[in-house]
């Protein structure tokens, strides 16, 4: 796709440096440094304690160090002339895929509003075909969204009548939503009108879900009668089919053929069933992919995303747009640090202004050429000769056909969707890509359950850039970990993932020797991909002050020695840096400290749910088990929630029976016992020791990180820690002691 002459072209400008900003970073690295430099030199005087006190500081800086690079040189995308793609004399088609997998964990009303608010974008809808996958196999979902179909008819040409912002209708008719005042004629009438069609919609469905007798199983049903989950056929339904230039786009539901024997790749191989399906049937040069609950929060995504696509001089700077990840109707002060604000400002401008952004597996508009996989230009920009054969495709005549088109960037004509069923029933079978590069060098790749960030990677790989789009109001917003329970069971998804792509051939580090990832972008990519490996330092800074005081023996200077000084100024310097972040984004100090104690980087993940990530995937190296890909539970309650009660409590934190919360617990306890021994001089006979001041500091602040888990102990129901976790931490915490050498236990030693 050329770049018409009448575009100017977009630009990447480089974002302004706060200096303080600046100033800080390179002072904490300096102080990191000065930090290392005296360990090392007093390194012959201490034993054990201080070279692993020193191994993990040489990680934090070693990670200081990678954040900085990925943030030197942030840029942002000169925005995109808006009104300039109508002199576009052609706009090119997408297709927009929307992946769900459990009619249980993802409400089908969810998955509906999504796709009412694609349906709805502001493109010419002839150009736009809607796709979505069904890994569940619900006949609920289908369901669903055949009522959502018959919505669609009033609802899309009500939202562009009217201009309508939000256009997933659950958000617009929330309470937080007003009319605007000056209506125009007829509007009142026809939002009513809407507003009640919505709430029938909404009965429907909340009837089928309530009482899936209910369903009628003899016409397009019928399929589901007695289905099996996890072995099956494949079903594809075309629900609705636009003949008209201004009608509802195209809406397609596909659920790809199961077999308990066969693997299915999680969402990877959804999202490659739903690129051939879609290849066969409009095979559009562009597809966006959004997750169930991921609506379209801006009705010019569409538009945006051609712009930044189209716009630039060479097609290599856009293999993908991506919008960064958002989410609606967040608890207060972030309980449970889901919503990544910090790095909106740091690492995706910074990840811009190198290879471009991760693709971030929801949000993004890919060219579907990159996705084939093949680099088919030249070094002048011509297209290479690429032999387009079953053994890379697969043995689709149809999808073959299609795939050359794309390409050799010949534009497809309009389809007939209902006669291209049985191709896309072929390309939906389980048994397809046997033997196919399916999965390695073509569509998502196989491999980790993260696969947005490995099958982004292989693009940057082959020498694409990615593009990062950021508009106000936010281009897609979809639900957040409703409890810290949920929460930290995505973190252990996350961490698993990354994990498996950094410690496989597909690791950044071959793709910068032998491949054409840039050497910037693989450092960053090592960050990301290392995070889990983070928890380990963590814990072992975690036990060092409790080691040290119940066996009386140091891992930081004294008080009085100046060196003390370094570590106090590291720490506090570090606070000071994050703290701007929020107080500067109008946010408040406790969203700050749920970040401190939840986010990213927030102690209790890294205490409880990366570690057993890690363990994933040691068992998966070792060949042990797999990791599997729990799929995340959302809710829809859009500040719809009567029940007063559990508005108070949505921000506590939840305990589960699982062996997650044992690291943190055993924890807990022995810092109540080493403060206790502390404060109370129980310690062994000083050798000449100070009380360990800054040891006992450190433990306050390990006890204050771990504040949830001290109220869990007193807490009832999910809000407190289960007993058996409380008994196993309690006889994990005696024997800590005991190998200190403190609690004499018979254990002969
Ligand atoms: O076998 C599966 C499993 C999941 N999904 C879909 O994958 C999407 C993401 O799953 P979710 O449980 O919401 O995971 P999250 O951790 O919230 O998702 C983030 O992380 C994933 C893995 O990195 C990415 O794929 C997602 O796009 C990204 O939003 C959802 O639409 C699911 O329906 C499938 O289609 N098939
Ligand atoms: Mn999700």
């Amino acid at each position: 796709m050329a770049n018409p002459q009448s575009l100017p072209l977009c630009e990447k400008t480089p974002l302004k440096i706060n200096t303080l900003q600046r100033a800080q970073e390179i002072a904490i690295l300096f102080l990191f440094i000065c930090l290392l430099v005296y360990r090392l030199l007093s390194l012959a005087d201490h034993g054990f304690v201080w070279l692993l006190a020193f191994l993990c500081e040489s990680w934090f800086t070693f990670n200081w160090v990678l954040t900085l690079i990925i943030q030197w040189t942030p840029v942002e995308y000169k925005t995109y002339p808006e009104n300039l793609l109508q002199q576009v004399p052609e706009l090119p088609a997408v297709d927009m895929f929307v992946t769900t997998a459990d009619a249980d964990l993802e409400p089908p009303i969810i998955t509906v509003n999504t796709v009412l608010s694609l349906l709805a974008v502001d493109y010419p809808s002839h150009k736009l075909a809607c796709y979505v996958s069904d890994d569940g196999c619900s006949p609920l979902t289908l369901y669903s969204l055949t009522e959502a179909s018959k919505f669609a008819q009033f609802w899309v040409p009500f939202c562009k009548k009217y201009n309508i912002q939000v256009r997933a209708p659950f958000r617009y008719f929330s309470g937080n939503s007003k009319l605007p005042s000056d209506n125009p004629i007829g509007f009142l009438q026809e939002w009513t009108k809407m507003k009640d069609e919505y709430q029938k919609l909404c009965q429907k469905i909340e009837v089928a879900v309530q009482n899936l007798a209910t369903l009628d199983f003899s016409g397009d049903s019928g399929d589901f009668a007695d289905i099996d989950k996890r072995n099956h056929p494949t079903i594809i339904k075309v629900i609705w089919e636009n003949k008209e230039n201004n009608g509802v786009p195209h809406l397609v539901y596909v659920a790809r053929e199961k077999r308990s024997d066969q693997s299915h790749h999680h969402k990877a191989g959804a999202m490659n069933v739903l690129t051939r399906v879609s290849g066969v049937m409009t095979n559009a040069p562009f597809m966006l992919n959004v997750d169930c609950d991921m609506y379209a929060n801006n009705s010019k995504i569409v538009l945006y995303a051609m712009c930044l696509l189209l716009g630039f001089k060479h097609e290599k700077e856009g293999a993908f747009v991506q919008y960064p990840q958002m989410f609606y109707d967040t608890l207060k002060d972030d309980p449970f640090g889901n919503q990544m604000v910090v790095p909106l400002k740091t690492s995706w401008p910074g990840f811009a202004g190198m290879q471009g952004p991760l693709y971030a597996g929801t949000g993004c508009f890919h060219r579907r050429k990159v996705i084939y996989g093949f680099s088919f230009m030249d070094s002048e920009g011509n297209l290479r000769d690429v032999a387009l054969d079953q053994e890379r495709f697969g043995n689709s005549t149809e999808l073959i056909e299609s795939a050359t088109h794309t390409l050799s960037e010949k534009i497809d004509h309009p389809h007939d969707l209902s006669g291209a069923v049985e191709a896309a029933n072929k390309v939906a079978g389980s048994s397809y890509e046997h033997n196919t590069l399916w999965g390695t060098k073509l569509g998502w790749v196989y491999g980790s359950v993260t696969e947005d960030i490995l099958t982004g990677m292989k693009i940057h790989a082959r020498g694409w850039k990615s593009i990062l789009c950021m508009p106000d109001p936010p281009g897609f917003v979809g639900s957040a970990p409703s409890s810290s329970h949920i929460m930290l069971t995505q973190r252990k998804r996350w961490v698993s993932g990354l994990l498996e792509i950094l410690f496989s051939k597909n690791s950044p580090i071959f793709a910068t020797l032998y491949a054409k990832l840039e050497f910037r972008q693989c450092l960053a990519y090592t960050t990301v991909l290392i995070w889990g490996l983070k928890s380990i330092p963590d814990l072992c800074y975690a036990i060092l002050p409790v080691y040290c005081i119940v066996t009386n023996s140091h891992f930081l200077p004294k008080v009085k020695e100046p060196a003390f000084i370094i570590f106090v100024a590291v720490f506090l310097l570090k606070i000071l840096y994050t703290l701007r972040f929020y107080l500067g984004s109008g946010l408040s100090i406790s969203q700050w400290w749920n970040q401190v104690r939840m986010g990213p980087e927030g102690k209790i993940p890294y205490l409880t749910t990366s570690l057993f990530g890690v363990v994933t995937v040691v068992f998966k190296l070792l060949g042990i088990s797999e990791v599997a890909f729990d799929v995340t539970q959302k809710d829809q309650n859009s500040s719809s929630s009567d029940d007063q009660e559990d508005d108070a409590n949505a921000g506590r934190f939840t305990f589960a029976e699982s062996p997650i919360y044992v690291p943190a617990t055993t924890l807990l306890f022995v810092h109540f016992t080493a403060l206790a021994m502390g404060l109370f001089g129980m310690q062994p006979p000083a050798h000449g020791a100070d009380g360990g001041v800054g040891e006992m500091m450190c433990c306050v602040w390990v006890v204050l990180c771990l504040w949830p888990f001290l109220k869990g102990l007193f807490g009832k129901g999910k809000y407190g820690i289960p007993m058996p976790t409380i008994f196993k931490s309690a006889v994990l915490a005696l024997l800590f002691m005991h190998f200190c050498g403190r609690i004499p236990l018979p254990l002969g030693r």
